[in-house]
């Protein structure tokens, strides 16, 4: 069953969308297009105009949007109604940058007050890092700072740090560990002195197995290096919504960041997850960070839905995932400091919206969040851009690119811009076959040759993708664009009729791992698991004792 039938207007739409001519034929019945589908909004611009729809689809787009409720069930969410109804909770990452009213309480505490209490007390510790005031258990200054989280808690902050590094003030060295691989923490600790070096324990939970276990060996390494427990205070500071453990664990209360239930993990750089961010770019870029996500708020609580960014381009990708059959989509940053961005968008994307049951718990029949992948321009299409333009299924893009880059090198942005402009030109118009052949021919092939060759040179085109321009990737604009992304994902998730900000198909995978380590490091375990999965640890068994001891 094509769309989604819900919907009154579902009908209606798939006819249209059925109906609709290919691109070609829509920007040429129409030479304004390009303008007349481009928007702009908290300082980036949407050229939409490359995808599957004209005014009619607009006004069935518009059409869906109120049949599914959005601007009430939106304003819901910024009222801090518990629109998360699974975990029972609020939806408020909008309030870390100031875009919620200053009256709307959870649990009878004004969150605009924690929220500036939090960002007061960030900015004591940035300052307190960057004068030196803050001391090792040797006495000498904080060099290095340590961020240890994994999700919500490390990829928003990395992605940050990675794609604002002309802005990084270079007082501290900042650092990402994630993984539970020993290869990541052992890499990151190799090159750092313990007498100079601190932690971010940075989980919401204080219970994420990887981000305590690299605490813990964290913390071993500076035992082993003379610091005693008490010191432990002057290396670690923690991000979390559980005190008690961090404080279980070492961490003075006094060194832990406030987080709160209200903000889900994705959605959580905006808070003190984000501290090691505002230790490489310094406050003030921090609050322009904030800034430019609050910009993009606005525009997305105001506008009305023809002119809204974010709720388009979820209109758009609905279109394609629920109409047109698309189950994935590419995100493709021109841009080397973007470069994290589409790891970044596949949490907040899949986890969000990765879903089959509605609201009310029954079965979804219709597919949901689409796969999220992608990699920076023009790497990608060295690798595979070939599938983009002559594979057998529609993989609607987003091209990013700042219109100036802060490395003055020769002609090399011209060129890169020319490689993200052309590449979504030729999904979009492609090559026939009479143009392929034409091709051959000129180049002086015969005809037996151009009759073989001709087919395998053929590009369907009329294949869809927005370009998301900024004149520059500043703190400012990279707020407003992880926010627009955040705003699509909220929109989907509405229509969708699915909730998208608890994530329980996270928990099974955690606890039969438990069960598994168990088994792994105590060979005398039975093995009573299904055969694969025994097998599995017989041969990690059996290559510990050939390597020794585990
Ligand atoms: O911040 P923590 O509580 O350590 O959680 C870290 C991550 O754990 C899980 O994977 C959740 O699915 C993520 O949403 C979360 O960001």
């Amino acid at each position: 069953m094509t769309g989604l039938t819900r919907y009154p207007c579902n009908d209606a739409l798939a006819q249209h969308l059925d109906d609709l001519p290919d691109l070609k034929t829509l920007f040429r019945q129409d030479p304004s297009r390009g303008e007349r589908y481009s928007l702009d909004a908290a300082g980036l611009t949407l050229d939409y105009s490359k995808n599957h729809l004209n005014e009619q689809t607009l006004a069935l787009f518009a059409r869906l949007a109120e049949e599914a409720g959005l601007e009430g069930k939106i304003k819901a969410m910024f009222k801090g109604q518990p629109i998360n109804h699974t975990e029972g909770r609020a939806v408020l990452h909008c309030a870390l940058r100031g875009s919620v009213d200053s009256d709307v309480m959870v649990d009878g505490v004004k969150v605009s007050q924690e929220v500036s209490q939090t960002l007061a007390k960030m900015a004591t510790f940035v300052d307190s890092l960057y004068q030196g005031r803050w001391l090792g258990f040797t006495g000498k200054a904080i060099t290095d700072v340590v961020s240890i989280g994994i999700g919500g808690s490390f990829l928003g902050p990395k992605i940050v740090t990675e794609a604002l590094k002309p802005f990084w003030q270079r007082k501290v060295a900042v650092h990402y560990v994630a993984n539970i691989d020993g290869a990541a923490l052992a890499d990151k600790l190799a090159g750092l002195d313990p007498q100079t070096t601190l932690f971010i324990t940075a989980s919401k939970s204080f219970g994420t197995q990887e981000t305590l276990s690299n605490s813990e060996s964290a913390r071993d390494w500076l035992k082993a290096a003379g610091a005693s427990f008490e010191d432990l205070a002057k290396h670690f500071v923690a991000v979390t919504a559980n005190v008690p453990k961090a404080e279980a664990f070492g961490i003075a209360a006094q060194n832990c960041f406030p987080m709160w239930d209200w903000v889900g993990g994705r959605y959580s750089l905006w808070s003190a997850i984000g501290l090691p961010i505002a230790l490489a770019i310094g406050m003030a870029n921090f609050e322009a960070l904030l800034a430019g996500a609050r910009d993009m708020d606005q525009h997305f609580v105001s506008a009305p839905i023809s002119a809204n960014m974010p709720a388009l381009m979820a209109l758009i990708g609905v279109s394609y995932i629920n109409y047109q059959g698309a189950s994935s989509h590419a995100l493709l940053p021109y841009d080397h400091g973007l470069r994290a961005l589409p790891g970044y968008v596949q949490q907040l994307d899949m986890e969000s919206n990765g879903k089959g049951c509605h609201q009310d718990g029954s079965a979804i029949s219709h597919l949901t969040g689409p796969v999220i992948w992608g990699a920076e321009g023009t790497n990608g299409q060295h690798a595979f851009h070939q599938l983009l333009h002559q594979g057998k299924q529609l993989i609607p893009a987003d091209f990013i690119l700042p219109l100036e880059s802060h490395y003055k090198l020769g002609r090399h942005h011209a060129m890169l811009a020319s490689n993200c402009f052309a590449q979504s030109q030729a999904l979009m118009q492609g090559k026939t076959l009479a143009e392929a052949q034409g091709e051959l021919r000129q180049a002086g092939l015969g005809e037996a040759e151009v009759a073989a060759l001709a087919p395998h040179k053929v590009m369907p085109g009329n294949r869809p993708s927005n370009t998301l321009l900024m004149d520059k990737v500043t703190p400012q604009t990279l707020g407003a664009l992880i926010a627009l992304y955040e705003h699509k994902v909220l929109v989907q998730g509405l229509i969708w009729d699915l909730n998208s900000f608890d994530q329980w198909g996270v928990e099974l995978g955690k606890v039969l791992g438990n069960a598994v380590l168990d088994k792994l490091e105590d060979q005398s375990q039975p093995l009573d698991l299904d055969s694969s999965t025994n097998g599995l640890i017989a041969r990690f068994r059996q290559q510990q004792q050939k390597g020794g001891a585990l």
